[in-house]
């Protein structure tokens, strides 16, 4: 039987609130740079999490699956869930007292945690929508 590949992915959405400020910038440069989004009370996000599976993986012919969706279920709890929802990113997350709480940054440590507890060469891709409009892409480079 030829060996067949799919792809799959999980999306997941979670509550938080940040504000963007850096500690690499003195208070008018972060408040030049990151405008209302500085405001030192910070705001809030529905943000939506998508979690992607590797660029080729083989549908095993034994079990009909890439991986279970309920391991990566699991695994979405424990990086993104636990951590996250229903947090303030910058006080409740020790990574992002020195790391500004962007999008990019929040989708580069989902990354780097979730990597650790996949199987190796299962993830490809961290899609985050920190609003309707705002959609950041990230592939662990
Ligand atoms: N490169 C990035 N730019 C911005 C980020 C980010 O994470 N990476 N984040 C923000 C703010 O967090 C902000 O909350 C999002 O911007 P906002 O203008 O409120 O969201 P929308 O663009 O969807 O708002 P609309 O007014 O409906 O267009 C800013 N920049
Ligand atoms: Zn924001």
């Amino acid at each position: 039987m030829a060996e067949r590949f799919g792809y799959i992915s999980r999306v997941q959405s979670f509550s938080a609130c940040h504000r963007l400020h850096s500690v690499h910038l003195s208070d008018e440069e972060n408040r030049s740079v990151y405008g209302k989004c500085n405001n030192p009370n910070g705001h809030g996000h529905n943000y939506k999490g998508e979690s992607s599976s590797s660029t080729h993986p083989r549908i095993d012919p034994l079990t009909g699956m890439v991986m279970n969706l309920t391991d990566l279920k699991r695994c979405i709890e424990e990086v993104i869930m636990d951590p996250l929802d229903h947090k303030n990113l910058d006080r409740d997350v020790p990574y992002f007292s020195k790391v500004v709480s962007t999008t990019e940054n929040v989708a580069v440590y989902i990354w780097d945690h979730m990597v650790k507890v996949l199987p190796p060469n299962v993830l490809y891709e961290i899609k985050i929508h920190e609003t309707d409009k705002n959609i950041v892409m990230y592939r662990g480079e």
